[in-house]
């Protein structure tokens, strides 16, 4: 089914619609993103949230067309808009403009800030390279200045001498800590932070997340954020887009995915984790697994384990449900609301 759901972002600076990414492997066409449509508002901070090998990462990569071999983006639209009513289409795009809009517009900060280092060389080099590269400055030498900013900026101690560290004289905190540096030294729009606080401990992943926030704030930034944490999505995030199985199942204002979540498969998200420090990568409440994606569950993908399944969900995808930004693909919906005419 054509999608055709509304994307009403009033300044959206990242609009998708249709997305569809399949992995090519020996056991089979793997279609890991199946139709996801949604737009980032700029300014705001947007989640997606889901269990393990929902699709969240590729998602992300593919505003960028970071996605390798054997993946590849079989359709949909991504539209970037620099400015309000400015479009970009990153799927026309040519390799060496979109080089330029990675990192330099849209830049990501990963799970391990370790393999996002180059152990070789101090973390000032590297800030400074990343400004080579993307033409702000001209000399390496000529970036070392703005990398003590940059490392104050992310409140690294001393940052005079730490410009000069390499990547092992540093602690997980500080690494992420000098990845967020390099990723904001080209003064990116879009920042897409994909569970950059999951391999840092309890406090520091607290302190990462409150510096994500107050960056946000000074640097004008929208922010995408990836997580297992339904507390840190309570924190951080304007609206959230629950993903399952490859697709966006529901989308709502964060306020309304906690007071009035209507997928089943939201709600027991929301069950499993009482305590909403604990992750939900995998969710032990609701039986069985993430399906195979190269033979989906026909219907809608989640009918396998969800406790309100009937005959219908089977059969056909559900029809995705409309109401005041509120978004739910979920044949319990089907009277209620605008049809939005796609599946989700
Ligand atoms: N290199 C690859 N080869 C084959 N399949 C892949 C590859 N990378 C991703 N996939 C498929 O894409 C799906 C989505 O993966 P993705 O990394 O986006 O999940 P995720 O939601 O980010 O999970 P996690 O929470 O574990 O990071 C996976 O279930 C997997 O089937
Ligand atoms: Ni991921």
């Amino acid at each position: 089914m054509a999608e055709r759901r509304r994307l009403d972002c009033r300044d959206p600076i990242i609009l998708v619609r249709g997305l569809r990414v399949n992995f090519y492997t020996y056991a089979g066409v793997v279609k890991a993103i199946d139709g996801v449509s949604f737009c980032i508002e700029r300014g705001e901070t947007y989640c997606l949230v889901g269990e393990t090998g929902c699709g969240k990462s590729v998602t992300s990569r593919a505003l960028t067309r970071l996605i390798k071999p054997p993946g590849r983006i079989e359709g949909g639209e991504i539209i970037y808009y620099p400015e309000p009513g400015k479009p970009v289409n990153i799927m026309e795009l040519g390799e060496e403009e979109l080089q330029r809009i990675r990192g330099r517009e849209i830049a990501y900060v990963f799970q391990d800030p370790g393999a996002a280092l180059d152990p070789l060389y101090t973390v000032g080099y590297q800030v400074s390279e990343t400004m080579l590269v993307h033409g702000i400055i001209r000399r390496i030498k000529d970036g070392f200045q703005r990398a003590v900013e940059l490392l104050r900026k992310t409140l690294i101690t001393d940052p005079e001498k730490r410009v000069r560290s390499y990547p092992h004289e540093l602690s997980g905190g500080m690494k992420q800590r000098s990845v967020i540096s390099i990723s904001l030294s080209t003064k990116p729009k879009l920042l897409v932070a994909d569970e950059p606080t999951t391999a840092l401990d309890t406090t520091v992943q607290a302190e990462i997340m409150d510096l994500l926030r107050r960056l946000k704030k000074e640097e004008g930034l929208t922010l995408l954020l990836i997580t297992h944490n339904m507390g840190l999505v309570a924190e951080m995030c304007d609206r959230v887009a629950v993903m399952y199985a490859g697709q966006i199942v529901e989308e709502a204002p964060v306020d309304e995915i906690f007071k009035n979540p209507l997928h089943p498969y939201t709600r027991a998200l929301l069950r499993a984790i009482p305590d909403p420090s604990r992750s939900v990568e995998k969710l032990e409440s609701i039986p069985g697994t993430v399906p195979n994606l190269v033979n989906p569950p026909p219907g809608c993908r989640f009918h396998p384990r969800c406790p309100e399944a009937m005959p219908v969900c089977t059969r056909r995808p559900p029809v995705l449900r409309m109401g005041d930004r509120h978004y739910v693909a979920c044949w319990l919906y089907a009277g209620k609301g605008r049809s939005g005419g796609g599946g989700a």
